[in-house]
């Protein structure tokens, strides 16, 4: 069994909406839990390691390829800020789980960084040459990095191909789009031809900027600071299958999330479930349960990336937490509203194919 990518999971989206129908090949209709596990055993074959390139058999595959090379007139939106608007230095990331002791959450990411208060010449012309959020102009010092944060990505132009422009998933119906940071390359080999369209030098501004502070943090080495940047735009009731980010990325993932809370599921991967079991019964372990605030960090790594899949239920419009959340109380119900998830990851430069 491999992994999800950003990719496969387009493929595999649009092969269901075709069909109609979720039947996940681990399927085990009688439980809840199994059948929400959604993983690519069968095949395999045809996965690519990541959004950038097509492997051979993706590449005669039934469904018409998909449109990656589109997207070489991107309108990123300006980001106007001065540096350090979106310092993270309030991050205070907390091991939450025992058992895989690798995942890691703040509730709280940004922190206001003192210069967002004066009324220097710098920050207020920023300030004023962005649409307001705040209809006064005093307010203008009121807008807070996650709201800035919010306001740039809602900017971000729809497009077929997800890489700098949002794209619409066939199946979820969420939206996601993609950044990544890789040197161009000229080259005849037609997916790299592909990775040079698409890779630039930097990411945008506030990536970029949140990108080096989690290096600044320690939540990413130097030599593993995020280059790949995955945004998700979720409806009311939208989720994502569990997966895992897949081998392509160095085994570590920092996801951001803004405005609503949701709750996130992490599941042991297919062949673990058929072996751990429950004391008292022979069901599957129940997921473990992570509520993602607005503004928190999620960070998780090694076995919880490895080992277990992670993933938002779907179609469901409030969730209910249980014992085996691990920040917050059992039996809390948690509306789900509008939300966008940032998740910063590196990728190996093999994946990069420079
Ligand atoms: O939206 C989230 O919090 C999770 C996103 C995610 O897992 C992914 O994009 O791989
Ligand atoms: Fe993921």
């Amino acid at each position: 069994m491999e992994a999800i990518d950003f990719k496969k999971l387009l493929l595999e989206e649009r092969k269901k909406s075709k069909k109609r129908s979720v039947k996940p090949p681990c399927n085990n209709d009688d439980d809840p839990n199994q059948s929400r596990l959604y993983t690519h055993q069968q095949d395999d074959d045809a996965t690519t390691n990541d959004g950038l390139s097509t492997s051979p058999k993706a590449a005669v595959s039934a469904d018409p390829p998909l449109s990656w090379q589109q997207s070489t007139k991107r309108k990123i939106p300006t980001w106007s800020y001065p540096p350090g608007f979106l310092s993270l230095k309030a991050v205070a990331l907390k091991i939450i789980c025992d058992d895989p002791p690798t995942i890691s959450y703040s509730s709280t990411s940004f922190l206001h960084h003192p210069s967002n208060d004066q009324s220097s010449g710098t920050t207020q012309s920023a300030r004023s040459s962005i649409d307001p959020i705040n209809n006064s102009k005093s307010n203008e010092k009121q807008v807070s990095p996650s709201q800035a944060l919010e306001t740039w990505l809602a900017r971000i132009p729809s497009g077929d191909s997800g890489i700098g422009e949002w794209k619409t998933m066939s199946f979820g119906k969420r939206r996601v789009c993609m950044f990544v940071v890789g040197e161009p390359q000229e080259t005849t080999s037609p997916s790299a031809q592909r990775t040079s369209l698409q890779s630039s030098s930097s990411l945008p501004p506030p990536l970029e900027e949140l990108a080096q502070e989690l290096v600044e943090q320690g939540i990413f080495a130097p030599e593993t600071r995020p280059n790949h940047v995955l945004l998700n735009e979720y409806q009311p009731g939208q989720g994502i299958m569990p997966h895992t980010d897949g081998p392509a990325y160095y085994s570590r993932t920092a996801t951001l999330s803004l405005c609503s809370p949701v709750v996130m599921e992490f599941t042991p991967r297919q062949q673990q479930q058929q072996t751990i079991m429950t004391e008292t019964s022979n069901k599957p372990m129940p997921p473990l349960q992570v509520l993602l605030e607005p503004s928190s960090l999620l960070v998780f790594q090694d076995d919880a990336y490895l080992e277990y899949c992670h993933g938002i239920p779907m179609d469901v419009w409030q969730d209910t937490t249980t014992d085996h959340c691990l920040n917050t109380s059992a039996n809390q119900t948690i509306h789900r509203g509008f939300r966008y998830s940032l998740t910063f990851r590196h990728k190996k430069e093999t994946c990069l194919e420079r």
